[in-house]
């Protein structure tokens, strides 16, 4: 199973997360949240991973132009869309961006809205779903209703985000099962400051199931 870690922000805790075991890790590209870092920051973040690792930037209602220079800059091997793009937008970045993974994310909060992932399963490599926070696009810590995903089971590959933590895993990944999980504030200390012992009690866990 992909493990992805995001929202970071340190150099040498990419790497201390990487080497935990993590599959991938996300840096975020959102100009007001407070994980935010520079394409500069990125590029010395990813120059000293491995080459097994995938590095994701979370972008939301960026332009196509901009996504590109950064990835291009920064050498991401994906993107992450966290914002209200449409399966066009998706379909267009691809176009753009032929040799990057794609992740859709879609921020959750009904039955109804997850019919709608469907639409997008043939413009992106990946889904993402994370729980719906009326006022934050992401980072929040808040949960999905997992008893929802029970049965969902797309056409490509997923992760399961929201408010997962070492003390939550395992329960979330009794009722669903995702392709990837992806944490962010329920391994930090701090916006951005990640907690190595929680990213170790994470792995542990993991190696329980
Ligand atoms: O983390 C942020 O600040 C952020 C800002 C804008 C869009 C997405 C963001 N984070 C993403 O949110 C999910 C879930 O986070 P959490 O585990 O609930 O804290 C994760 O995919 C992050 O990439």
């Amino acid at each position: 199973m992909r493990v992805k870690i995001c929202g970071i922000t340190q150099p040498q805790q990419s790497v201390a997360i990487a080497s935990m075991g993590a599959t991938a890790l996300g840096f975020i590209c959102v100009p007001t949240s407070p994980r935010y870092v520079t394409t500069s920051q990125i590029r010395a973040a990813v120059a000293e991973l491995p080459a097994n690792i995938d590095t994701i930037g979370v972008f939301a209602n960026a332009s196509i132009p901009e996504i590109s220079q950064i990835v291009l800059d920064s050498g991401l091997t994906g993107v992450q869309l966290h914002g209200d793009e449409l399966p066009d937008f998706c379909y267009q970045l691809r176009q753009a961006l032929p040799n990057v993974e794609i992740l859709k994310a879609m921020r959750i909060n009904s039955l109804e809205h997850l019919d709608t992932v469907v639409d997008y399963t043939k413009y992106v490599d990946t889904l993402l779903l994370d729980a719906y926070h009326p006022q934050q696009l992401g980072g929040t810590g808040k949960t999905l209703d997992w008893t929802m995903l029970e049965q969902f089971n797309p056409n490509c590959p997923w992760f399961l985000a929201g408010g997962l933590t070492a003390d939550n895993i395992l329960e979330a990944l009794s009722q669903v099962n995702p392709s990837g999980i992806d944490l962010s504030s329920g391994v930090e200390r701090t916006p951005g400051d990640k907690d190595l012992d929680k990213v170790a009690k994470l792995f542990e866990k993991l190696a329980s199931r």
